[in-house]
């Protein structure tokens, strides 16, 4: 039954191990030191337009979960908190909220804990293969007065799910171009751990879609977690989920290919972000905002005030980074110069990209 997945997914992204399967590759973006930065720390300001509005820093909390009155607190708590510290949410899949009126409150009550942040509403591209359209997707936004919906994208989840539903056709493209131009609220097209590549990103560009939530292999590996799932059910699938617990792309390259792909792009770098660090390192190799989900839902069950040092921490490292190259705000944050070096600079060989023709894309020149 659909409430068990939520629980369980919650359960074992809270206590099994089941991310790094590989690294993000953010490891090789090296931020140049800069000795003399030429400003001081309290100068430095973070803050970014992120979907019409202001918020304090280039981060936002990826969608999760949802469905029940317990997920409906940690909902609660992540919303509590990036109202108090002006960040940005999405929620998790709202599938569940379509299909049962019951599951409605655990979505609803973000909004009404974070009544001015940037909201964003979350429906699976499978549903849209079958029978969900504009109505189902109108329905999800207006749930949670979302400013955007995130339309995940999770076939390698769905392929090694025990009840899942690899169901990818061409068509859910087709549909997407015409409910884009109803829906009213932009279409991020959101990963799941394993990293939208530049021919997927291409497919979505040319149907006008603009928004990306990369989320790349590195951090939760959303087929590990399905394994776990597998194994306990002792599902034939659980020997094959294993072998594929580490596929995707990485974080640091997905970043790269989709800004490749899409120079125009509003990209949220996500998948294994765990620090500020690595918020910046996002931000210079490409990425608008960044994106975290598995370390907020682990601070978020040990309560708000975890959850509140916790970012403090975060924005407090993205701040040093910034002093240290000398980057008073994010727009001179992502024009900082870089080193792309070791197996992200073969990736990038490999794929055709040049560091020359990046290092523009990076700079939006
Ligand atoms: C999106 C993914 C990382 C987590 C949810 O996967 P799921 O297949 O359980 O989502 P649905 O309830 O939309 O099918
Ligand atoms: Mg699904």
């Amino acid at each position: 039954m659909i409430t068990n997945r939520k629980l369980e997914h919650v359960e074992i992204c809270l206590y099994e191990d089941v991310e790094g399967y590989i690294p993000t590759l953010l490891d090789d973006v090296i931020l140049i030191h800069q000795a003399m930065p030429c400003l001081s720390f309290n100068e430095i300001n973070t803050s970014v337009k992120f979907l019409n509005k202001e918020i304090s820093a280039p981060l936002m909390v990826t969608g999760m979960t949802g469905g029940n009155e317990a997920l409906g607190k940690i909902n609660a708590t992540i919303a509590e908190v990036i109202e108090e510290l002006r960040l940005a949410m999405g929620v998790g899949s709202q599938r569940i909220a379509i299909e049962r009126a019951d599951a409605r409150e655990s979505f609803k009550i973000v909004r009404k804990k974070a009544p001015t942040s940037p909201i964003i509403a979350n429906i699976g591209a499978p549903q849209l293969a079958k029978g969900y359209g504009l109505k189902e997707l109108k329905e999800a936004v207006s749930m949670i007065e979302a400013d955007a919906i995130a339309v995940h994208l999770n076939p390698a989840q769905e392929l090694f799910q025990p009840e899942g539903e690899p169901e990818y056709p061409g068509d859910i493209l087709i549909k997407l171009k015409d409910i884009s131009k109803e829906l009213g609220v932009p279409i991020i097209i959101k990963e799941t751990g394993t990293g939208i590549s530049m021919e997927t990103a291409i497919k979505f560009k040319e149907i006008g879609i603009r928004y990306f939530d990369v989320s790349g292999q590195g951090g939760t590996s959303w087929i590990a977690v399905e394994m776990v799932r597998d194994k306990r059910k002792n599902n034939w699938k659980k020997e094959s989920a294993e072998l594929f617990a580490g596929w995707g792309i990485p974080t640091a390259a997905s970043i790269i290919e989709t800004r490749f792909a899409v120079p125009d792009a509003f990209i949220i770098g996500s998948g294994g972000i765990r620090n500020g660090l690595q918020i910046a390192k996002a931000i210079a190799l490409g990425a608008d905002i960044a994106g975290m989900a598995s370390p907020v839902l682990k601070k978020a069950v040990e309560g708000k005030e975890s959850l509140v040092s916790f970012f403090n921490k975060v924005i407090f490292e993205l701040k040093a980074a910034m002093m240290l190259t000398g980057a008073k705000n994010v727009e001179e944050l992502k024009r900082v110069p870089v080193v792309i070096w070791k197996e992200l600079r073969e990736w990038m060989e490999s794929r055709g990209i040049s560091l020359s023709t990046y290092e523009k894309l990076r700079k939006r020149e």
